[in-house]
């Protein structure tokens, strides 16, 4: 089957989209989030992210990708897998980890966040 990628514009439920790009030989991408929510008062800004998927049998791919966000010192790893409905369309589901700074080790038991997030191809 046409090795289906996880490059191209994506969208979650929380409106935040995701550029997913610049896919190389061994399947390493980067690309660019836009979340639209955010626990801090701080001013949004788009983040980067790196990744890598697995070729995956029918476009059914898994992959990984972590996001450097510009605007607060945490970062999020998202796992998940590409999903084909029987008309083609795709969707990404994933879990996310969320770890914000934290200043002392003891505080650390509060500082990793969890959660899910589909995303679907903004056309
Ligand atoms: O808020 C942030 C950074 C932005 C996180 C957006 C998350 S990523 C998983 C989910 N899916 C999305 O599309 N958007 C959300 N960092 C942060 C959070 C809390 C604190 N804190 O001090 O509580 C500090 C920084």
């Amino acid at each position: 089957s046409a090795e289906r990628k996880v490059t191209g514009l994506w969208k979650n439920q929380l409106g935040s989209n995701m550029t997913l790009s610049a896919l190389d030989a061994e399947g390493t991408f980067t690309g660019s989030y836009h979340t639209a929510v955010a626990d801090t008062n701080k001013r949004i800004l788009v983040s980067p992210l790196r990744g890598a998927q697995q070729p995956g049998t029918k476009g059914q791919a898994t992959f990984g990708f972590t996001v450097q966000w510009q605007f607060t010192d945490s970062v999020t790893a998202f796992v998940g897998q590409c999903f084909v409905d029987h008309r083609g369309k795709e969707t990404l589901e994933t879990t996310w980890l969320l770890r914000e700074e934290v200043p002392t080790r003891r505080d650390s038991w509060k500082a990793t966040r969890i959660g899910t997030n589909t995303f679907t191809r903004v056309k």
